[in-house]
């Protein structure tokens, strides 16, 4: 059965329809980009997924999530399939941090949360020990002081590392991110995208990553979803997409960032 399936998903406000109807399905440990300009409705289809639309939003049509249905669904329904099932990356780490508490102690909620659900009881020091296993396994130094630190007294980086963390750690087996690394500089861009592809893949989870940056959802994804204006224009392996785009508009999409590789490398533009 297929991990996640969406069929004819649409997105509503009140004034308009602003994703008009997304079918697509994701295999367990498959990873899956969804790319497009901004305002395409990649969010919102990705939002959909785990029933976290803004309020005044609606959705309709089908989303199978595990094999439940979130579409329509109360809350009470929703939270066991979040973290459980899916978890979020967003594009700033702060959305998912309380300003007001130490990043040990959020990195303990979804530890302990998971241990609930797995019926493992878990002492102070089994804790510690995960905690400090996470950090690692998100390569932060200094793991001490960052347990104790509150989230403005590490790095956007690091501040990013811990909730990539904190998303894993709940156990998930689908991991949405969107747009994991745009807050951040290029350099530590490309160092958080290659360790969330590398513990995506060594965990064996799916991926559902949204990007406008179809070179990176090209490295790192098997699959490619490109939206416009809440639509779907062409699907097809990453690879595929980006060398040989069929659709006029990923013709631009990729045009645009060929241009933009050749400047930053120093070469003319065609
Ligand atoms: N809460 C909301 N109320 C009304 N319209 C909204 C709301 N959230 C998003 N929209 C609109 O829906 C459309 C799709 O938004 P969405 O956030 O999914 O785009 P996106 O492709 O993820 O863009 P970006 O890359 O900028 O995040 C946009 O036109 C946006 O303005």
């Amino acid at each position: 059965m297929s991990l996640l399936t969406l069929r004819d998903l649409r997105v509503a406000s009140a004034a308009k329809e602003l994703v008009h109807g997304v079918s697509f399905t994701l295999e367990p440990g498959e990873q899956l980009g969804l790319v497009g300009e901004s305002g395409s409705g990649k969010s919102l289809t990705a939002m959909s997924v785990v029933g976290l639309l803004a309020t005044g939003l609606r959705a309709s049509g089908s989303v199978l999530l595990g094999g439940q249905e979130v579409v329509g669904q109360p809350d009470r329904r929703l939270v066991p399939l979040r973290g459980a099932v899916a978890s979020v990356v967003f594009q700033d780490p702060r959305s998912a941090l309380d300003p007001l508490m130490r990043l040990g102690r959020q990195l303990a909620e979804p530890i302990r949360r998971r241990a609930a659900r797995e019926g493992r009881a878990l002492t102070a020091s089994a804790l510690k020990a995960e905690q400090l296993q996470w950090l690692d396994r998100v390569a932060i130094a200094e793991p001490e002081r960052i347990l104790a630190a509150f989230p403005h007294e590490v790095s956007g980086g690091q501040r990013q590392r811990i909730a990539i963390a904190m998303a894993l750690a709940c156990g998930p087996r689908l991991l949405i991110a969107d747009e994991p690394t745009t807050a951040l500089d290029v350099t530590t861009q490309a160092e958080v995208l290659d360790l969330l592809d590398g513990l995506v893949k060594a965990e064996g989870l799916a991926l559902l990553f949204i990007s406008h940056d179809l070179p990176v959802v090209a490295r790192i994804t098997d699959r490619v979803i490109v939206m416009r204006q809440g639509d779907v224009v062409e699907e097809g392996p990453a690879r595929r997409v980006f060398t040989r785009p069929a659709h006029e508009y990923t013709k631009a999409l990729v045009g645009a960032a060929r241009r933009l590789e050749a400047a930053l490398a120093g070469d003319e533009l065609p």
